[in-house]
C-alpha cells in the first residue's frame, strides 16, 4: 500500500509540474461522476413516486415533473459526457504529457547513466521496461483508476446513505461480500500477474525474432540463405507454446472468476430480496420509487465492486512497472571528474588494467600495461575476441577497469569531466551507426557542437574521402541518408565507412581511436587512405585496431593482444625479427595475398 501511495505521489508530482489544471479537473470530474449515482437514485425515486401518486388520485400534473425529467436527462447525458471526457480526453492528454515531458526526463537520464547498463541483460530489462511499460502504467494509474475508484466510492457512499435509512444492517449486507471478494481476487490475480511477468523474457526473445522477420537488414540475408521459413517456424512454434501455457493460466483465471461472479450474483439476489422485503413490510423509508431506483443500482453492483477493487489490485501490478522507473533512476551516472581542460596532445597509459564485464566471471583484460607517448600512433592487433574493442571501451570510459588505472597525460581518466573526454577522443567502432539523417548531420554527430560549422564538416568529408561520391547525392550535404524515408538514399558499406571516418575528423580532437576503419573499403581506396592518413592524423595520438596487418606499417608501434595481455610490442620490423605471434599472423596473411596474386 505504501508503494501505491509513493507511486501516486510521483504521478501527482508530474501532474503538478506539467499540467496542474488537468490534475484538479480530473478530481472534480470524478467527484461529480460519483455524485451522479445517488442523485440519480433520488431523481428516479421521485419521478416514479410522484407519477404513481398522480395516477392513484387521478390528478396527473406534468408541470411538477418537468424539472425532475430535465434532471433525469441531464444525469443520463452527463454520465456519458464525463466518462468520455475522462477516459477519452484527460486520460490521453495526461499520457501525452508523460510521453513527452516525462519521457524527455527519462531520455536525459538515459544519456547520463553509465554505459555498462546497456550491455547487461538485467539492467537492459529495467531500461526497456521503464521506457515501454512505465507510461502505460501511468495512464492506468492516473486518471483511469483514480476516476474509477473515486466515482465508485462516492456512488457506494450514496448507496449506503439510502439503504442505511431503511435499517442499519441493509448496507452491511450490501458490503458483506466485498472483503472476501477483494481477498480472493487479490490472491488469485496476484498469482496471475506473477505468471504474466515470467513471460517477459520469453516475449522479448520472440520480439527480437519477429524483428528479424520484418526488418530490411535481416530480410535480405534470409532471402539469400532461404532461412525465412525456418525462422518463421521457430517463431510460430514458440508463440504456440507460449499461447498454450498462457491459455492454461487464463482458464484457471476464468474458473476463479466464476466463483467471484457467483458471490456477487448471490449478493445481488439477496439485496434485491431485502429491498422487496422492505417494500412489502411497509418500511417507512422505502417506496416503490426507491425500490425500482435501488434495484437498478443493485443490478449494477458488479460494476461498483470492480470500480473499487480493480484500481486497488491492478495498482499492485502497475507498481512493478513503476518500480522499474525507480530502479532506473537508481542507476549511477557516468563518473565525471572536475578537469575540463582538453589537452592539445595526449599521452595514454594503461597501468596493470584488469577487466571483466559486469555480471561475468571471465577476465577479458588480464593486467594490460602500456604507454603511448604524445602524438604517437599504435596498431592494436590480435585474434578475434582477444579484447581489442573492450580496451577502447575502457579508454573511452564506457566501462571502468575492475582494477588498475588508465591515465591521460599522467592524470587519471576519471578525473577528466565527461565533456572533456568527449572532446579528447574521436572513436569510430566497427558497428558505427548509420543515422537516417542528412549527410551533414551524419558527419557532424562526431562533434555536434560544430553542426553549423560548414567548413569543418567539408574538411572532415574531404579528409575521409566522402567528397569522392558527394556528386552522386541528390542534395549534396543535405541529402537524406537511408531508405527509411522516400527521399532517402542508400549508400554502400564503404561509403558509409568514409562517413564514419569523417565523424572522427570532426572537432579536431587530439586522440583518434579507429576500430577496423577500412574493413569495408576496396583495396585501392584503402591503400590511398593509408597514404593520406599520416597527413590527416598528423600529431594526434592514435590507436588503430586492425586485422589487415599491412596497415600497421603506417603506425609507430604495434601491440599484440593475447590472453588479455600485451604479449608483443614493437615496430613491424622488430616484431618480424622476434618471430612470435605477429610474425605468424603476418606470414599467414602474406601467403594469402601471394596465393591470390597467383590466381
Ligand atoms: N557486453 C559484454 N558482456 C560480456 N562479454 C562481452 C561483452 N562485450 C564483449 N564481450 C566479450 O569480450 C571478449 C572480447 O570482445 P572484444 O569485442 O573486445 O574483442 P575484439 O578483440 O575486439 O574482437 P574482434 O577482433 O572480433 O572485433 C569476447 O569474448 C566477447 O564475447
Amino acid at each position: 500500500m505504501r508503494e501505491i501511495f509513493k507511486a501516486y505521489k510521483l504521478l501527482f508530482g508530474f501532474g503538478k509540474k506539467y499540467c496542474k489544471l488537468l490534475l484538479y479537473k480530473v478530481f472534480i470530474l470524478a467527484i461529480i461522476a460519483g455524485l451522479l449515482a445517488p442523485v440519480g437514485i433520488y431523481i428516479d425515486k421521485e419521478i416514479i413516486n410522484r407519477a404513481l401518486l398522480s395516477a392513484k388520485f387521478n390528478n396527473f400534473e406534468i408541470k411538477s415533473l418537468i424539472p425532475l425529467f430535465i434532471a433525469f436527462a441531464i444525469i443520463a447525458l452527463l454520465k456519458q459526457f464525463l466518462s468520455d471526457l475522462s477516459y477519452g480526453y484527460y486520460s490521453q492528454k495526461f499520457q501525452l504529457v508523460i510521453r513527452t515531458k516525462v519521457r524527455g526526463e527519462l531520455l536525459e537520464k538515459a544519456s547520463k547513466i553509465k554505459y555498462e547498463y546497456f550491455e547487461d541483460e538485467k539492467t537492459v530489462e529495467i531500461i526497456d521496461r521503464t521506457f515501454n511499460d512505465f507510461d502505460n502504467s501511468v495512464r492506468l494509474l492516473f486518471p483511469m483508476y483514480v476516476v474509477y475508484f473515486l466515482t465508485s466510492s462516492i456512488s457506494l457512499v450514496g448507496f449506503i446513505v439510502f439503504t442505511a435509512k431503511q435499517a442499519w444492517w441493509v448496507p452491511l449486507v450490501l458490503l458483506l461480500p466485498f472483503f472476501p471478494y477483494l481477498f480472493l481476487q487479490y490472491i488469485k490475480r496476484y498469482d496471475f500477474y506473477n505468471v504474466i511477468e515470467k513471460y517477459w523474457k520469453k516475449d522479448r526473445i520472440n520480439d527480437i525474432l519477429a524483428e528479424y522477420l520484418k526488418s530490411r537488414n535481416y530480410i535480405r540475408e534470409q532471402r539469400i540463405f532461404n532461412s525465412f521459413n525456418y525462422l518463421i517456424d521457430i517463431y510460430e512454434q514458440r508463440i504456440i507454446k507460449r499461447n498454450k501455457e498462457f491459455e492454461k493460466e487464463y482458464k484457471k483465471y476464468w474458473k476463479d472468476n466464476l466463483i467471484y461472479n457467483l458471490i456477487i450474483d448471490i449478493t445481488i439476489v439477496i439485496n434485491l430480496l431485502i429491498q422487496l422485503y422492505m417494500l412489502l413490510t411497509n418500511n417507512p423509508n422505502t417506496s416503490i420509487g426507491l425500490f425500482i431506483a435501488l434495484s437498478g443500482q443493485i443490478l449494477g453492483l458488479k460494476g461498483l465492486y470492480s470500480g473499487l477493487i480493480v484500481p486497488i489490485l491492478s495498482s499492485v501490478r502497475q507498481m512493478r512497472y513503476i518500480n522499474f522507473y525507480y530502479k532506473f533512476y537508481e542507476f549511477e551516472n557516468t563518473k565525471s571528474g572536475s578537469i575540463n581542460i582538453v589537452p592539445k596532445e595526449i599521452e595514454i597509459e594503461f597501468s596493470d588494467v584488469y577487466f571483466k564485464y559486469p555480471g561475468t566471471d571471465k577476465y577479458i583484460l588480464n593486467g594490460v600495461s602500456f604507454k603511448i607517448p604524445k602524438g604517437k600512433k599504435i596498431s592494436l592487433v590480435g585474434a578475434n575476441g582477444e579484447g581489442k574493442t573492450t580496451l577502447i571501451k575502457l579508454l573511452l570510459g564506457l566501462f571502468e577497469p575492475t582494477s588498475g588505472h588508465i591515465l591521460l597525460n599522467n592524470i587519471l581518466l576519471d578525473d577528466y569531466s565527461e565533456e572533456a573526454r568527449c572532446n579528447i577522443f574521436a572513436p569510430i567502432f566497427q558497428d558505427f551507426y548509420k543515422y537516417s539523417l542528412s549527410l551533414k548531420e551524419n558527419i557532424a554527430v562526431g562533434s555536434i557542437d560544430n553542426i553549423d560549422n560548414y567548413k569543418m564538416i567539408c574538411e572532415a568529408a574531404e579528409s575521409a574521402g566522402v567528397t569522392q561520391f558527394l556528386y552522386k547525392l541528390p542534395n549534396s550535404y543535405d541529402s537524406q541518408l537511408n531508405r527509411d524515408f522516400t527521399e532517402g538514399v542508400d549508400l554502400s558499406g564503404g561509403q558509409w565507412q568514409r562517413i564514419a571516418l569523417a565523424r572522427a575528423f570532426m572537432g579536431n580532437k587530439p586522440c583518434i581511436l579507429l576500430d577496423e576503419p577500412t574493413s569495408q573499403l576496396d583495396p585501392m581506396a584503402e591503400a590511398k587512405l593509408y597514404e593520406e592518413f599520416s597527413n590527416i592524423i598528423k600529431d594526434k595520438t592514435s590507436i588503430f585496431i586492425t586485422h589487415r596487418l599491412a596497415s600497421t606499417k603506417i603506425t609507430d608501434k604495434i601491440f599484440v593482444l593475447k590472453d588479455g595481455k600485451i604479449e608483443e610490442e614493437g615496430s613491424h620490423d622488430e616484431l618480424m625479427t622476434h618471430m612470435g605471434i605477429y610474425y605468424d599472423m603476418f606470414n599467414s596473411q602474406r601467403s594469402w595475398y601471394k596465393e591470390e596474386n597467383i590466381c
